[in-house]
């Protein structure tokens, strides 16, 4: 690894080495992790833990996605592996977390020491090393994490009534005609009394929210119900979300809404909007696919979504890596709109906010390209708060089409905070 992409900075120029062994079952994943450079993504307990660096790349800017995969080609390129599983997720890994806009788009892909993971009944252990390699460690549960303390909320960026101003100038701009649908988002800062141990979020958020992927990659963490994209042997999926009803906690009286929901024209539409965006996207990768033709109600502890799951087959001479399908994917209509382009001018007029990472693609890729990459929402990102304290900006937003409503659309947004809020909670 001798040239770098000019828009990337990287930690290692070693070549690297890796070597996969199957181990017994540890118990929950999420117990392993160290409080040093943790990085998750996992889903009802199967996926990916890891900690330490290995190597890392830091990338920014519009280039950063190509940049990520250029660095990531000379890597796995160079690396001598020993893999005795050979499932997804086993042999050299790296997991990257891509900020959402060009402007100042901070992004990072990190190749962890250790990396622990699961699918189905198997259970493996990677070390990678510069040359050579350590021995696998012990695999033990560690202590409880540490709590976060007294944890007080603030408005980020944007307060509740200004958002909803926000909302509104959006809907007439809409109705004017200068597009169809923006996706628009808004920040609370939650201070903690302790530094966050994100392990303590991390292991809520793994139990509540079974059916999202819980991820942390580099201060970014959350549990999010979509997946942008997973390429695995030539199969690629999406699972595509927009449209958004909020629980009551009442199971029968969720059910009934479930089936507005269902039958919601403004939720259809929106629904339809991202739907598009996503097989448009896949298309000139893919020799079929298959879009079904509505929606199914996933249903989440805090909300429910409309929900379509997208296949396509990518052919053998198609060697984009998953990353790229995420880079050719981000912004979907989920989380930027219809037309994409004055949809994210429009975001960065409006929103008043630097959406950092949130809403970008967070996940994992294989030597091969194969991996996954899901949409960072219901997320945050923390960091050192004044006096030893912590502080933690968690991020949501509401996809705003003709009919929507200001005031519906700051409850969903508050709706969207639940799950880390949550997570923060308890001493
Ligand atoms: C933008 C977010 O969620 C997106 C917007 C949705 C909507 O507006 O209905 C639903 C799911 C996500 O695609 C978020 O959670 O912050």
């Amino acid at each position: 690894m001798t040239s770098t992409p000019s828009a990337a900075t990287p930690t290692s120029l070693g070549r690297l080495v890796a070597r996969s062994i199957e181990v017994a079952d540890p118990g929950p994943l999420l117990d392993l992790l160290p409080e040093d450079a943790p990085t998750a993504w996992l889903r009802r307990g199967e996926g990916i833990v890891g900690w330490g660096v290995a190597a890392s790349v830091r990338t920014s800017g519009p280039e950063r996605f190509d940049a990520a995969v250029d660095w990531w080609h000379q890597v796995s390129a160079s690396a001598v592996v020993r893999d005795e599983l050979a499932v997804p997720g086993s042999g050299l890994i790296c997991l990257g977390s891509f900020a959402f806009a060009d402007d100042p788009g901070d992004s990072v892909l990190i190749v962890p020491k250790v990396v622990v993971g699961r699918r189905g009944d198997r259970t493996w252990v990677t070390v990678i090393g510069d040359d050579e390699v350590s021995p696998p460690p012990d695999l033990v549960a560690q202590p409880e994490p540490r709590a976060p303390g007294e944890v007080v909320f603030a408005d980020g960026s944007v307060g509740g009534t200004a958002w909803e101003a926000v909302v509104a100038q959006a809907v007439q701009r809409i109705n004017a005609g200068e597009l169809e649908k923006v996706v628009l988002a808004r920040d609370l800062i939650a201070s903690t009394e302790a530094p966050l141990d994100v392990r303590w979020p991390l292991r809520r958020l793994g139990s509540e929210y079974e059916m999202c992927w819980t991820f942390h990659v580099d201060g970014l963490f959350g549990a999010t119900p979509e997946l942008l994209v997973r390429r695995e042997r030539g199969l690629v999926t999406s699972r595509v979300l927009a449209g958004t009803i909020r629980r009551t906690g009442d199971d029968e009286r969720d059910l009934a809404l479930a089936a507005t929901l269902a039958r919601s024209s403004k939720d259809l539409e929106e629904h339809e909007y991202a739907v598009r965006s996503v097989a448009d996207s896949l298309a000139p990768h893919c020799t079929s696919m298959n879009v079904p033709e509505s929606p199914f109600v996933l249903h989440l502890p805090n909300v429910m979504h409309l929900a379509t799951d997208v296949a396509g087959v990518v052919p053998d001479t198609d060697s984009s890596t998953v990353l790229e399908l995420a880079a050719a994917l981000h912004p979907s209509a989920a989380v930027g709109g219809t037309p994409t382009d004055v949809a994210v001018a429009m975001i960065s007029e409006i929103e008043g906010m630097d959406r950092g990472r949130y809403a970008g693609p967070v996940g994992w890729m294989d030597a091969s390209g194969d991996g996954e990459f899901g949409i960072a929402l219901r997320s945050a990102e923390y960091g050192p708060g004044p006096n030893g304290t912590g502080r933690v900006r968690l991020f949501a937003g509401c996809g705003i089409v003709a009919e929507s409503d200001p005031e519906s659309e700051l409850a969903e947004a508050q709706a969207k905070f639940v799950p880390v809020r949550d997570a923060l909670a308890g001493r």
